[in-house]
């Protein structure tokens, strides 16, 4: 019993299977649960549109919208779709529970996360990169256009899974819906992560939208501030946005290894013009070079030190 949807089909999960339901998230769209499969054995994670009331014919019609685009964007690196739910008083999307949550969580809950090893910070952006470089690299490109740390979750050894919790606002319906009219009423979190010309209501974003919002991701995971945390309003953080202004590149520690390279690479991929910033792929080419040096068991030590400190702290 399955839900084909473009090449390899999905299980259909029927609800009873789905056990001690709790609430994870909740936005405007939508709410995300955590849930124990009861044949499969493992934690999931139960995403459902929570208009009100009855499950509208247009609101199946989004959920499984993104099934397929997840289902689409089945890769490495993005989180991985397990099924559909499609009872008549219940319809979600049912994809792998991540349990160390999200890049926003370890990098801005110090007291919960001491220290967050600088080569597991190199493996995870470049793991963001490749994830990107993929959707970029499919026919036609798959644009994100909401990438932020939010949305990118770290499973059980600390690798990097691109999402898309979309919440709080409606799904795309077109990859090139300007956001221009009225920005601020996005995600908070999203307007910081948008670049100059998304401000721009007669402009449309492409691909380079993604890089420069990975630019802000690479400041923030090097330096473990929130991007525009001094700003008041986010309109502010708009117009000094399209007047050039950035995070500040000291926030960069100089411990950084290769830390020229870092800030070299941040710049570009915020460059004011959206020609100027590199590609995913030379971003996962220079960041390749990175991690080069370092012999595998460097890595599995720096996860297992971060796990020991993640529990000393808890
Ligand atoms: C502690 N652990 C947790 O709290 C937790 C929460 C969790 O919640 C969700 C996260 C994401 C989604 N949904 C989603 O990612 N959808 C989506 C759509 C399109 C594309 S393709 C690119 C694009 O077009 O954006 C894509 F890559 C992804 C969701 F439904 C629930 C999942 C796991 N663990």
């Amino acid at each position: 019993e399955s839900v084909t949807t473009g090449t390899c089909d999905l299980q259909l999960v029927p609800y009873q299977k789905l056990l001690d339901l709790h609430l994870l998230a909740h936005g405007g769209f939508g709410s995300v649960f955590h849930a124990r499969h009861a044949d499969w054995l493992t934690h999931v994670a139960v995403k459902c549109l929570s208009l009100d009331g009855a499950i509208s014919v247009r609101e199946r019609k989004i959920l499984l919208r993104e099934a397929e685009m997840m289902q689409r964007a089945r890769f490495s690196h993005i989180i991985p779709i397990l099924g559909v739910c499609e009872d008549p008083e219940f319809v979600a999307i049912v994809m792998e529970y991540m349990p160390n949550g999200s890049l926003d969580a370890l990098l801005h809950q110090p007291w919960n996360v001491p220290y967050v090893p600088w080569l597991l910070r190199i493996r995870m952006l470049h793991e963001i990169a490749l994830a990107m470089n993929y959707l970029h690299s499919l026919t036609p490109p798959l644009l994100h256009h909401d990438l932020k740390s939010h949305n990118v979750l770290l499973d059980g050894d600390f690798h990097t899974k691109i999402a898309d919790f979309g919440l709080a606002k409606w799904r795309k319906q077109s990859q090139f819906s300007s956001v221009g009219s009225n920005p601020t009423a996005l995600g908070a979190g999203t307007v910081l992560y948008m670049p100059p010309e998304a401000f721009d209501s007669e402009k449309r974003t492409d691909a380079t939208h993604d890089v420069y919002s990975f630019g802000i991701i690479m400041w923030e995971v090097l330096s473990r501030k929130r991007p525009f945390e001094e700003a008041m309003e986010l309109l502010q953080v708009m117009f000094s946005v399209r007047l050039g202004s950035r995070p500040p590149l000291e926030a960069v520690p100089a411990e950084v290894p290769n830390r020229e390279f870092f800030v070299d690479l941040t710049n570009r991929c915020w460059a004011q013009e959206p020609q100027d910033r590199p590609t995913f792929s030379n971003c996962v080419t220079g960041l390749e070079k990175m991690l080069r040096p370092y012999q595998p068991i460097e890595l599995i030590c720096a996860v297992s030190e971060l796990m020991q400190k993640q529990e000393l702290s808890r």
